[in-house]
């Protein structure tokens, strides 16, 4: 739950920019305003805990009983009247993600920030000769496939100059995955940071793996600056990576440099807001130089686009549109100030571009990302008040305020769990007891340290604002910490239900406790991946989001607990659902000798209207089932949707009332009813006019526009639903809905079809009926498996 504050209301020059330009969600708050009341007007109901801690530090409780007043208080009036000091350390702080589709270049890019900040002595490239591999993919497989597969965190500090002088800026940076099956790693990292740097390749521009990264930053509200790299590839074409962005991610860019030469002659860039040129130079891109003049060859172009610059920035900002309209020129200073509204308001993005492989261009987007994405203060973040009906209060990142935290990530390591939190209020130190919001559970914070990808550095205090990981603190991933004075709880993360499934069993049984200890870390680690016991055929199945998610796990299962398994089909991950309502009466009555058993449940089954969460309820009057006996029909339910009586897959959208039943005073029992309501279901279920569902996924496919119609008809052979095209001057893009069921196998054709040019990236969208001929088949399938199971 957080918004960023527009700085200024938005009077837009260009309605239809605005009407295509879809921000997730309008910007709810707004900043500093001098009409507010004072301090002391403000009397909430304080509890006792409270007084204490706001007679020993008035001044700051203050600030928070004012953070928390319903009429909300301006952070930046708080910041102005109380504590220069902490408004200053933020203003230096950045905490900010790396994202963008595969390959394009985010470890690669983290490799030069960490190389130029000082962070690291020397450059070792992803997949590189040296065989060292880059700081940021530390384990050996991310090391060997050049992927990365796990989010790094990691700091440094980036000195900039500022009116002649040296500034310290602060910077929390993870380096995330760009496949589409790592994507927690990006909802977790992006749930918790402040601003986001977009990379994409100069080539290719906006791929479709940039699209749904797009789509989380837009879910997280997370501003963006955009860096255009591989600027030295033949090809490279970053206003072509400007249009797309404006116009298939539907957020209006502008590029804020142009490159001096190009491809192999690429040698630096001409900042449009100074218009000055800036060349990398030295060994390894160290030395920046910067010239007042600029070559003759690019000034055409640098004010052609510092035009296209201003012209964009009018469209989005009140300011510059007032001064576009009087046809006066904005000064530096004013250029500036506008980008960065325009980008914390997420209205924009800056698009800056260079080569992180030719060591080029890089540290002007560093001094972009402190001009113009936000310090942790400029950020709303929201918690709810568990105390009072769950009503938002504002977070604010003081030292002196109550602490709040919100853990993010878990992570196995040599010394135990770590847990990684994002301090959004007060201070976490070393030897304090927090509290876990969701349990109530004191823990003592025994050890913290900061992340430098798998090296650690103990740190006895962390600041507001800013990222740790901490030891010893047993908790699951999203859990609120406070100092325990505050009933505050932060809303977690988006977590996609896992699509893929399937079985795994470790070649060699002495193997079992290992094979264990693996798939409850993994689990631990990584709530997209899922672990069951099949009850009837007794297989451990793992589920996840997609095949190369689950070979990973297998893979790392291997390497890092060296039990090697043997693994089945991968399956979709099916559910199933019923369509009517249907009533019921079921008794289960058996005597056979000795004590019987007996239950009767009567009420009915009936789907919930969405596919959402099973329900239960018990609408029974006058005790003709007792509340225990009711908790085993609730748990006999649950066990029931566990496996859908067609093919053995969970239930969704379903819902059983009981409303009546009988109970016998010697022969009932919690079993009995718990099994009367598991016959009782899957008599109903059964009768309503079940279905099988499959997952359907948001599919984009990006290719040379001259494949179009080979790419048209390989979806139609697979019944997708095409929703929208793109088409450019070189490239087209469909974006469709597709079956998972469907897409086995779909690289391969993708590749033949389009001479290896075309790629695609999918997403769970939702589950869907699955095609009626399919269902019977399946439904077929499921029950020859039963019965040549039972003839065994
Ligand atoms: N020509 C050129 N190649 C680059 C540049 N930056 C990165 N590469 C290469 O592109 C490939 C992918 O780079 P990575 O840094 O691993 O990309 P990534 O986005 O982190 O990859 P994933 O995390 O696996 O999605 C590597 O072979 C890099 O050497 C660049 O500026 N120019």
């Amino acid at each position: 739950m957080r918004s960023h504050g527009a700085l200024s209301v938005p009077r837009q020059l260009s309605r239809s920019l605005r009407a295509t330009y879809t921000s997730p969600k309008p910007c709810t708050v707004r900043w500093a305003s001098t009409s507010l009341r004072p301090f002391q007007t403000h009397q909430l109901p304080l509890d006792r805990r409270w007084q204490q801690r706001r007679g020993q530090a008035g001044a700051a409780a203050a600030v928070l009983e004012q953070a928390a007043a319903p009429d909300d208080l301006a952070q930046e009036t708080i910041i102005d009247n109380l504590a220069p000091e902490e408004a200053q350390r933020l203003s230096r702080v950045r905490n900010i993600g790396i994202a963008a589709h595969i390959d394009s270049g985010k470890t690669t890019v983290t490799e030069r920030i960490l190389y130029y900040t000082g962070r690291i002595k020397s450059i070792h490239e992803v997949r590189g000769k040296d065989a060292v591999g880059a700081k940021m993919d530390s384990m050996d497989l991310e090391r060997e496939k050049g992927i990365t597969i796990q989010s790094a965190a990691t700091y440094c500090d980036w000195i900039k100059k500022e009116n002649g002088k040296d500034e310290k800026y602060h910077i929390n940076l993870i380096d995330t995955p760009g496949h589409i099956d790592f994507t927690i790693e990006v909802e977790r990292a992006l749930r918790v940071l402040d601003g986001a740097v977009m990379v994409l390749c100069a080539v290719s521009g906006v791929q479709s793996q940039t699209i749904t990264v797009d789509r989380q930053m837009k879910r997280y509200n997370v501003p963006r600056i955009s860096f255009v790299n591989k600027m030295d590839r033949a090809g490279a074409n970053p206003f072509k990576a400007v249009d797309q962005i404006s116009h298939k991610l539907r957020v209006p860019a502008a590029a804020m440099q142009v490159p001096i030469g190009v491809e192999d002659q690429f040698k630096g860039v001409v900042d449009l807001v100074d218009m000055k040129a800036i060349y990398s130079e030295g060994l390894k891109g160290e030395t920046i130089r910067i010239a007042d003049e600029i070559p003759p060859d690019v000034q055409p172009l640098a004010e052609e686009k510092r035009k296209k610059l201003i012209e964009t920035l009018a469209d989005v900002d009140d300011e510059i549109a007032e001064i576009f309209l009087d046809e006066r020129t904005p000064t530096v200073e004013q250029i500036k100030a506008a980008v960065r509204r325009a980008t914390i308001s997420l209205k924009f993005t800056p698009v800056f571009m260079g080569s992180a492989l030719a060591d080029k261009s890089v540290q002007p987007m560093l001094d972009g990302v402190c001009d113009y994405l936000p310090n942790p203060s400029e950020v709303e973040n929201l918690a709810l008040d568990q105390r009072r009906k769950e009503a938002p209060v504002k977070l604010v990142s003081y030292n002196s305020l109550p602490f709040v935290g919100l853990a993010f990530k878990l992570e196995e390591s040599n010394f135990g769990q770590l847990t990684y939190i994002r301090v959004y209020q007060g201070s976490l130190k070393k030897g304090n007891y927090i509290f876990n919001a969701r349990t109530n559970k004191k823990v003592k914070v025994p050890r913290i340290v900061r992340m430098h990808s798998n090296e650690m550095e103990d740190t006895p205090e962390i600041g507001a604002g800013e990222i740790c990981a901490v030891f010893g603190i047993d908790c699951a991933s999203g859990d609120t910490f406070t100092d325990g004075a505050l009933g505050y709880s932060m809303t977690s993360m988006f977590v996609p239900e896992p699509v893929i499934s399937l079985s795994i069993k470790p070649k060699d049984n002495k193997d079992l406790p290992n094979f264990s200890k693996a798939m409850a870390r993994f689990q631990r680690e990584d709530p997209t991946f899922r672990v069951h016991v099949d009850n009837e055929s007794q297989e451990t199945i793992i589920s996840g989001m997609g095949e190369l998610h689950l070979d990973i796990y297998v893979e790392r299962m291997r390497r890092e607990y060296r039990v090697a398994c043997e693994t089945g089909q991968p399956q979709v991950a099916w559910r199933e659902t019923l369509t009517e309502k249907v009533p019921f009466d079921h008794t289960l009555k058996k005597q056979t000798g000795g004590a019987g058993d007996f239950a009767r449940v009567v009420g009915w089954l009936e789907p919930t209207g969405a596919l959402e969460k099973n329900q239960f309820e018990n609408e029974v009057t006058g005790g003709a089932i007792s509340e225990k006996f009711i908790f085993a029909c609730d748990k006999g339910f649950q066990l029931s949707c566990n496996k859908g009586p067609l093919v053995g897959h969970k239930v969704l959208g379903t819902r059983m009332v009981i409303n009546d039943g009988a109970t016998h005073m010697t022969d009932s029992s919690e079993m009995a009813f718990k099994t009367a309501t598991q016959q009782a279901f899957r008599k109903a279920f059964g009768q309503g006019r079940p279905q099988i569902l499959e997952p359907l996924m948001k599919t984009t496919i990006t290719a040379p526009t001259e494949f179009q119609g080979a790419i048209v008809g390989l979806l139609n052979k697979r019944n997708a639903v095409i929703n929208d095209t793109d088409i450019g001057p070189e490239d087209f893009t469909v974006y469709a809905d597709c079956s998972l069921n469907s897409m086995f196998g779909f690289s391969t054709q993708l590749r033949a079809a389009t001479q290896g040019k075309g790629e695609f990236g999918m997403e769970f969208s939702h589950y869907s009926p699955a095609p009626m001929q399919l269902q019977k088949e399946l439904v077929a399938k499921h029950e020859k498996m039963m019965a040549d199971k039972n003839k065994k």
